[in-house]
């Protein structure tokens, strides 16, 4: 898509009218220099919204535009390939190995998800001993997936360092001091593709409703389906793939970290297009395992912990995941009460108005 100056208000998806939310940009190479502005601008947008576009045209952001080029290709090829191959090691650990379609709940009622994903973990990378299938393990590959992570990491780290230079934290209680390099983490690269999928006919459908466990997410999408529900909103609403930048969301770790003050960006994705084949690409910036913080239900865990909870309530069934606490998939994220003006022709008439703080996982519409 060329670059959005012109951004549609609304698109037509599901026989409605869906908003597409207005993000600001922050300009990577200000923000490496930590211009004063700019490191307002991005502690104001993780405190008030908990996204932003990062605008990676400048020189240092470039090469990494290139690597997301370099790692599409690579995921072409990889999800091409048959199952068994892709699937050679299976889900590893939930950071790390490949999960076929279908292996979560859906974004509708009744659906299971519409993509197939394979996530390959930073640690194992520096140590030199990814657990990777055979298709994408030869040198030029790994080359690939190593420069993608590499990239990540420092663009995310220098995010990390601005917040805490803008927040005014020094010393060991600076962000950064939670995420060292040799420490272990699960922060990873997930490589997703979303299968073609029409809400009417199929089972198979998107990316179910959620927070995510990261400290920081920077996902590259070229094509629309990432629907975002800012604080305060009363429906999900478009993000526009805009040229040259990255999305980049606060997770619930850096929320708890920050003591609950930055926005944990509640997020799904939705097939616009029944036809299209869905491609993202999603770096989770993940804090040291042991890290300590006061989650959203009062309690006081590490990180890894955080983790591995949320990702089980992740792959649960919809009557398991209604169990765990209210506030597990959302991080402790309030929503409005939805408002859907126009039901789609499907959906039964009890889905008009919907208690958006009903223990689902999923939008009943
Ligand atoms: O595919 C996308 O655009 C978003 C994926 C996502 O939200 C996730 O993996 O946590
Ligand atoms: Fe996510």
């Amino acid at each position: 898509m060329a670059i959005s100056t012109e951004l549609p208000q609304t698109v037509n998806w599901q026989g409605k009218k869906v908003p597409v939310y207005p993000m600001q940009t922050i300009d990577f190479s200000r923000l490496l220099s930590h211009e004063p502005a700019e490191v307002e601008k991005l502690v104001r947008c993780c405190q008030t919204e908990g996204y932003f576009y990062l605008d990676l045209q400048g020189i240092d952001g470039r090469r990494m535009l290139d690597d997301q080029q370099e790692t599409l290709r690579l995921m072409h090829r990889f999800f091409g390939s048959p199952l068994e191959v892709k699937n050679e090691y299976g889900l590893i650990s939930p950071h790390l190995g490949y999960e076929p379609v279908g292996s979560r709940t859906g974004v509708l009622e009744d659906t299971k998800d519409g993509y197939e994903m394979i996530k390959v973990s930073r640690d194992e990378i520096q140590r030199d001993s990814p657990h990777i299938p055979r298709n994408i393990k030869n040198s030029p590959d790994i080359k690939v997936l190593e420069n993608a992570i590499a990239g990540s990491n420092i663009i995310t780290k220098a995010i990390l360092s601005a917040l805490s230079t803008g927040l005014g934290l020094t010393g060991a209680a600076r962000f950064e001091n939670s995420h060292r390099n040799h420490r272990p983490s699960t922060s990873t690269l997930a490589m997703m593709h979303y299968i073609p999928s029409d809400p009417v006919s199929d089972k198979n459908i998107g990316h179910q409703k959620h927070t995510d466990i990261s400290s920081l997410t920077l996902l590259f999408s070229e094509q629309w389906g990432l629907q975002i529900r800012p604080p305060g909103a009363r429906e999900f609403g478009f993000v526009a793939p805009k040229d040259g930048t990255a999305i980049v969301n606060v997770g619930d770790s850096l929320r708890f970290a920050s003591g609950h003050t930055m926005q944990s960006c509640i997020h799904r994705v939705v097939p616009l297009d029944p036809t299209e084949h869905r491609y993202s690409i999603a770096y989770f910036l993940r804090a040291e395992d042991d890290t300590m913080f006061t989650d959203s239900e009062g309690r006081y865990i590490t990180a890894g912990q955080w983790h591995d909870e949320k990702f089980f309530a992740f792959i649960a069934a919809p009557e398991v995941q209604a169990q765990a606490p209210s506030s597990m998939l959302l991080g402790g994220m309030k929503e409005e009460e939805t408002i859907v003006t126009e039901a789609p022709k499907e959906a039964p008439s009890s889905a008009v108005a919907v208690d958006g703080m009903k223990k689902t996982a999923v939008d009943v519409y």
